[in-house]
């Protein structure tokens, strides 16, 4: 039974290239982030996956990476599923500010705790705990039954929204979770045991 779960942070935006926060803001992926999001598509591919379901949040960056990543799939007709609780953090006061402007501001040690930490949030915005507590449940509820079910599963999202949903499914600690980067475009493959447990991880980087 296959029991698959893939994840997939979108390919690279104009503002991660303009190294914007951007959260909830909704730019599209550049040339780099398209390239990235084809590449997914492919290595999946040549790792013989063909999705039965896939997800995605309501913002531009995630769903165009997803319909790159299907078309090199040929899996253009999958049900899809788009969903605001799979959106990136809320970064609030900081969404379309500078990282380097933000540092330079509050400094380096106090941007690295409102990007990474488990329960800081950014002025106005989200914690990760904020986040994983609107994607967590969302997983349970929604996108589990189906792995469960022995489907092979694709989730195109966000570098934070993916992290809380990391941190759940590797059982992660609040510190653990400061240091787990997730890179564009590089699909995380998950196969579960029956009990919802993590059984195998591969990271299809090129
Ligand atoms: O929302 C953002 O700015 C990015 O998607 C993730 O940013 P971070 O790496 O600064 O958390």
């Amino acid at each position: 039974m296959s029991r698959t779960l893939v994840l997939v942070r979108h390919g690279q935006s104009e503002w991660n290239l303009k190294n914007l926060f951007t959260g909830w803001r909704d730019p599209d992926l550049t040339e780099t982030g398209v390239a990235e999001a084809r590449a997914a598509g492919q290595r999946l591919k040549a790792a013989g996956l063909t999705f039965d379901i896939a997800f995605t949040s309501v913002l531009s960056r995630a769903q165009r990476t997803l319909s790159l990543l299907l078309e090199e799939q040929g899996q253009t007709d999958l049900e899809t599923i788009r969903d605001a609780a799979l959106n990136e953090r809320d970064y609030g006061d900081l969404s379309g500010l500078n990282k380097d402007d933000a540092r330079a501001k509050w400094g380096e040690d106090q941007v690295h705790i409102w990007r990474r930490s488990y329960d800081v949030p950014p002025p106005g915005g989200e914690s990760l705990r904020d986040t994983g507590a609107r994607v967590w449940p969302y997983y349970i509820h929604r996108i589990q039954p189906h792995v469960l079910r022995g489907e092979t599963v694709v989730v195109a999202a966000h570098g934070n929204s993916l992290r809380a949903l990391v941190m759940a499914l590797e059982g992660l600690t609040g510190e653990e979770i400061v240091a787990r980067e997730l890179a564009t475009g590089v699909p995380i493959i998950y196969r579960l045991n029956a009990d919802s447990t993590v059984a195998e991880k591969t990271v299809l980087d090129a």
